[in-house]
């Protein structure tokens, strides 16, 4: 049996772990990864996770999907957002906690937006999920991007000192990727 695959183009490695493990066997497509370095646009998220998703395609030349991850400040009035990998490869965790010193609110909202291209050039589709939290002094491996400094709502922990199974439970990937899936799940040709 053939099944139907789809490209999951991203140059992040612990985003495509991440992926795998939240769809599982509990989806239609086998999922082939295509490592491109797409261009960090800018502009709102949404309109960021189309452009990015139409140049994967027009590269490619495929039915894609790519994902784009935001972190927000709320006192910052969204931002770092879209550009939170510029802050993050300049600041480093510690100082993404050192931005929020002069605010009381260290509220946060992690926003995980997948897109979807199925190779007709204007048709777009997004899925969004996101995650309340706060933004801590850093805690926790180092290994994924602003994971110690994000602690999610309810939690004591932050992402980074989270299992990789309560992580992906809960995150702004998780919720985006539920979307994603049932999608899918309600649009596959039987
Ligand atoms: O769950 C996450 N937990 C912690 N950090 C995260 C997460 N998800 C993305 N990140 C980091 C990676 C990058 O520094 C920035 C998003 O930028 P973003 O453009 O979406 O990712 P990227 O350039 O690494 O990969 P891609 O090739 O898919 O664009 O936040
Ligand atoms: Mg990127």
């Amino acid at each position: 049996m053939s099944q139907k695959t789809l490209t999951f183009v991203t140059g992040n490695i612990k985003k495509l772990e991440e992926v795998r493990a939240i769809l599982g066997n509990n989806f239609p497509f086998s999922l082939i990864n295509h490592n491109l370095d797409l261009p960090e646009l800018q502009g709102e998220i949404e309109e960021i996770s189309v452009k990015k998703c139409l140049e994967a395609a027009r590269r490619l030349k495929t039915p894609v999907i790519i994902e784009d991850t935001s972190l927000c400040f709320n006192a910052l009035k969204g931002l770092p957002g879209p550009y939170i990998k510029w802050f993050l490869d300049k600041l480093g965790p510690e100082g993404l906690h050192k931005l929020l010193t002069g605010w009381d609110d260290k509220s946060a909202e992690a926003v995980c937006t997948f897109a979807y291209c199925s190779g007709d050039y204007e048709d777009v589709i997004l899925f969004e999920g996101k995650t309340q939290g706060t933004i801590v002094y850093p805690r926790g491996p180092r290994d994924f991007g602003w994971d110690p400094v994000f602690q999610p709502e309810g939690y004591v922990k932050t992402y980074a000192e989270l299992s990789k199974e309560e992580k992906n439970k809960i995150s702004h990937r998780f919720k985006a990727l539920d979307k994603l899936r049932r999608h899918f799940i309600e649009n596959v040709e039987h």
